[in-house]
C-alpha cells in the first residue's frame, strides 16, 4: 500500500513526451500494467514512455556496467515493456537530473541498457548525446503498409530500427498498428519502423511506429537510424573518409541533428524540456494495476 503521494514530472524532446518518476533508491514497484496505466493520455499522466530515474547503485541491471556514471535511465514504453535505449529520452532525463540539481550545463555520464553514455547539456538548451555506434546487419525486412511494400534496413543503435525510405511520408498510413513486416525472424523482439523522405542534401523526413508505443512524434534512436542508413544509401561513409557526415532529421515534433563520426561514433543533438511537476495521487496509485 502506496501512502506518500509520488513525485513525478513531465517532459518532452521534439514532441516525443515523458512521464519521468525520480526513485534514486529504487523503491518504487513498476511492474508493467502500472507502467501502461500512467502513460495512458485518458486515464493516467499520459506519455510515450516512463523514465524511471535511479541511482546506478541501487539498480541491479546497472551496478556492475555503471561506471562513472551515477545515473541509470531505466526507459519503459508506454504498454509497460522495457527497451534497451531511448535518444530522446536520454535527453529530457539529462535535463531532468539538471532541473534536480544532480548535474549542472556540461558533460555527464549516464547508464542505459545500452552501456553508459556520454551527454552534453549546453548553455543554449540544446543536449548532446553520444549514442554509440550504429549497428547493420545484412539481413533486412519488407515492411507493408496499404498495398504498397518496402526494403527496410535493418539498423541497430542499442535498440531495433527497421528503416524504409519512401517517397511520400502519407503512404506509411495512420500507423495506429504496427506495420507488418516478413521475415518476423529477424526482429524477435520486435522493432521500431522509421518511413524516410528526401527533403534535400542530407535532410529528410521521417514517421515513426515506435515498439510499445504506436506512432510517436519523435523518436531519438529511431532519427540516428535514418541518418546512417540514408547515409550509407547516399555513399557516404565517415569511417572511409575520415570526415564527419551530418544529416538533418525532420520529425513531426521538430528536427534533431545528426553527426556520424569517422570512429564510427554517432551524435544526436536536439532540445529537452521539463514542463511540469506534481504528484500522483497514491490511492489511484493503488489501483493503477490493469
Ligand atoms: N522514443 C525513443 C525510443 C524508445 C524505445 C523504443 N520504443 C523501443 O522499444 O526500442 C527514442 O527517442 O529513441
Amino acid at each position: 500500500m502506496t501512502t506518500a503521494p509520488l513525485a513525478f514530472l513531465k517532459g518532452h524532446g521534439t514532441e516525443n513526451d515523458f512521464v519521468i518518476v525520480p526513485d534514486p533508491d529504487n523503491a518504487i514497484d513498476l511492474p508493467a500494467p502500472r507502467v501502461a496505466r500512467v502513460c495512458d493520455r485518458r486515464a493516467g499522466v499520459g506519455g510515450d514512455g516512463l523514465l524511471h530515474v535511479v541511482r546506478s547503485a541501487a539498480h541491479p541491471e546497472a551496478r556492475d556496467m555503471a561506471g562513472e556514471a551515477e545515473w541509470f535511465m531505466d526507459y519503459r514504453n508506454a504498454d509497460g515493456s522495457v527497451a534497451e535505449m531511448c535518444g530522446n529520452g536520454i535527453r529530457v532525463f539529462a535535463r531532468y537530473l539538471q532541473h534536480a540539481g544532480h548535474v549542472t550545463a556540461g558533460d555527464i555520464a549516464i547508464a542505459t541498457r545500452a552501456g553508459v553514455k556520454r551527454v552534453h547539456l549546453a548553455k543554449n538548451g540544446d543536449v548532446t548525446v553520444s549514442m554509440g555506434r550504429a549497428l547493420l546487419p545484412e539481413d533486412g525486412v519488407t515492411v507493408t503498409v496499404g498495398g504498397r511494400s518496402w526494403a527496410a534496413r535493418n539498423v541497430n543503435m542499442g535498440n531495433p530500427h527497421a528503416v524504409a525510405f519512401v517517397e511520400d511520408l502519407d503512404h506509411a498510413g495512420d500507423l495506429r498498428s504496427a506495420p507488418p513486416f516478413s521475415p518476423a525472424a529477424v526482429y524477435p523482439d520486435g522493432v521500431n519502423i522509421e518511413f524516410v523522405a528526401d527533403r534535400g542534401p542530407r535532410h529528410v523526413a521521417m514517421r515513426v511506429h515506435e515498439r510499445g508505443a504506436a506512432e510517436t512524434r519523435s523518436c531519438g534512436t529511431g532519427a540516428c537510424a535514418v541518418a546512417v542508413a540514408a547515409a550509407r544509401r547516399d555513399g557516404a561513409d565517415p569511417a572511409e573518409t575520415g570526415t564527419p557526415v551530418t544529416y538533418t532529421v525532420d520529425v513531426l515534433g521538430g528536427t534533431l541533428t545528426i553527426t556520424e563520426r569517422p570512429d564510427g561514433e554517432v551524435e544526436m543533438t536536439g532540445p529537452a524540456v521539463i514542463v511540469a511537476e506534481g504528484h500522483i495521487d497514491p490511492s489511484w496509485w493503488d489501483t493503477a494495476l490493469a
